[in-house]
């Protein structure tokens, strides 16, 4: 089932294209890493897709154009993780997380369903600990991992997140890129655009690689992650191989002749 369908995507913001005809289509059970350079347009699609910005082509959810679904019914189909970590009301962590599940709630409490779900995310990203404490008090890896939850929460066929492993120690974004990539085989659709090539090329069922506004690259991890494409991409000399489980990629130095 397609989740997703970009079609001639284009945005511009200010008088600067940005995305410059973006066609992509995500399925059901895909754990897509958007990867790129600084400024290639990764938050811009995320946030485009997810209706935040205008520009022209075609944008559907789970088949239907953006333009005739409401904020409120876009957000039982998607989920999204922002870029900023800025947590700015001083509630306990679990009413944050809870508020995940607004889509969801007609007036009233939280329904028994609600709570299950808001139990699952808090339990999934081990935030269980300071569940009672106050969200903006936490570390910037607990703030993230909490605003996390939150998207969980939200219980959508589609999570877009926008680098959701910065500020993670090694074990979480280990345990994040596990819970992606099960959500993945539950039968959902993941995007999170990542910086961290080891990871994505580990973890990521499929690539798409923009640069530019553009895609250039788009396939599984060994078709797109091509030292000469890193090269070319990013300007990096990287060491590349396969071992039991996946790829190893791990950019080097920079090569200042192919930048
Ligand atoms: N409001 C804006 N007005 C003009 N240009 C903008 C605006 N917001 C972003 N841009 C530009 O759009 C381009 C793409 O930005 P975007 O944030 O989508 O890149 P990105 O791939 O997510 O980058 P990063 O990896 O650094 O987060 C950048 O060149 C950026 O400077």
């Amino acid at each position: 089932m397609t989740l997703l369908s970009l079609s001639s995507l284009k945005v511009s913001l200010g008088q600067r294209p940005v995305l410059k005809g973006i066609t992509l289509d995500v399925a059901a059970g895909e754990f897509i890493g958007l990867i790129g350079p600084n400024g290639a347009g990764k938050s811009t699609l995320l946030r485009a897709a997810l209706g935040l910005l205008r520009g022209s082509g075609d944008i559907r959810i789970a088949g239907r154009d953006t333009k005739a679904i409401s904020a409120r019914e876009r957000a039982h189909h998607i989920a999204y993780l922002p870029q900023e970590r800025e947590i700015a009301w001083p509630v306990s962590v679990e009413t944050l997380v809870a508020f995940g599940r607004a889509p969801h709630r007609s007036l009233g409490g939280l329904s028994a369903q609600d709570i299950a779900v808001i139990e699952q995310a808090i339990q999934r990203m081990e935030i269980d600990e300071f569940r009672h404490r106050s969200a903006i008090e936490l570390s910037g890896g607990e703030k993230a991992r909490v605003l996390i939850a939150r998207a969980l929460a939200q219980d959508a066929p589609l999570l877009l997140a926008d680098e959701p492993t910065v500020g993670l120690d090694p074990w979480h974004q280990i345990t994040l890129m596990r819970i992606f990539a099960d959500l993945a085989r539950e039968g959902r659709g993941v995007i999170a655009s990542m910086h961290d090539l080891g990871l994505a090329a580990r973890w990521c069922t499929r690539l798409i690689m923009i640069d530019h506004g553009m895609i250039v690259a788009d396939g599984s991890p060994e078709a797109v992650l091509t030292a000469e494409r890193l090269r070319q991409v990013y300007g990096v000399t990287s060491f590349i191989d396969t071992i039991a489980g996946g790829m190893v990629v791990q950019p080097l130095d920079v090569d200042r002749k192919a930048h």
